[in-house]
């Protein structure tokens, strides 16, 4: 799949979330996005699932414009795309196998939707997902009986039943410990590779962009100011994105347990 952003933007009222983003993909990879609050990572995200319409530019994946597509193109697309929230977004009173299975709702007719007729085979698929994910045991309990971490999986596994082309991830790990964190990364990347799906996952720290992408770009003010392999990922590019003076310090963006013992 290839991904080219040509210009794309996002205005709301005089604010400009997003300004004239400008980058191409052309394999699939593991692609993060850095910057700090009020970057404009989350706009970014959105626009492309067309959670959020663009007031400016396209978004060619294959050549096609997918910002111009309307109805049953428009839902299939955000099909292929499937989003995965820092909240998890996951039905607290249902049990974890019938919300991952609800990532098929988009590809039934709403008439057998509305009556939870699920095939065997989503429910085999599901369980399958949530195998894969390592958390199959917890299938029957309650998604808000599960922590933190366990609950950002089964919202992986949901994500998968949707058989996307490409996932992207909106801080997926924000409100995770940092060992939860590193297996819902690891997780991620993990699907990158077996699936040969890109996945664009915003982050708020340095130390997990470096870890996991492949490649990393970072926004300030809505714009992207710097743009390159993790490994270019150097403190002073860091100071560029984060805006902040010598006194930067790496650790406060940090979630590794390292990190953390430095600074405690
Ligand atoms: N619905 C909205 N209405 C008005 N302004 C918005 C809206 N959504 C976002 N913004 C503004 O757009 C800018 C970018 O926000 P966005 O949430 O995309 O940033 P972010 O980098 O994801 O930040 P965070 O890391 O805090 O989630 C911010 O200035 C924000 O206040």
């Amino acid at each position: 799949m290839r991904i080219e952003f040509k210009a794309l933007s996002k205005t709301f009222g005089t604010a400009r979330a997003v300004r004239g983003f400008t980058a191409t993909v052309d394999r699939p990879i593991m692609l993060g996005v850095i910057g700090p609050s009020g970057a404009g990572k989350s706009t970014l995200l959105r626009m492309i699932n067309r959670l959020t319409e663009a007031t400016g530019g396209a978004c060619l994946v294959d050549g096609t414009d997918v910002l111009a597509l309307r109805g049953g193109a428009k839902r299939r697309w955000q099909r292929d795309c499937a989003m995965i929230f820092q909240q998890f977004n996951l039905v607290p009173r249902l049990d974890v196998v019938t919300n991952v299975m609800l990532g098929r709702l988009n590809g039934m007719n709403t008439a057998a939707s509305l009556f939870g007729l699920f095939a065997r085979r989503d429910l085999e698929d599901a369980l399958a997902a949530l195998d894969r994910l390592g958390i199959a045991e917890h299938a029957m309990k309650r998604a808000e009986a599960l922590s933190g971490g366990q609950q950002q999986r089964v919202a992986i596994a949901r994500a998968l039943m949707q058989r996307p082309k490409m996932i992207l991830a909106d801080e997926p790990i924000a409100s995770l410990d940092p060992m939860n964190a590193e297996i819902v990364m690891q997780a991620l990347r993990r699907i990158h590779e077996d699936e040969g799906i890109t996945v664009i996952c915003n982050l708020h720290t340095l130390d997990t962009a470096r870890t996991y992408c492949d490649r990393v770009i970072g926004m300030r003010l809505g714009e992207i100011v710097f743009d390159g392999a993790a490994s270019e990922l150097t403190t002073s590019a860091a100071r560029e994105i984060y805006g902040a003076g010598a006194a930067f310090n790496e650790a406060a963006t940090s979630t590794s347990l390292d990190a953390l013992a430095a600074t405690a």
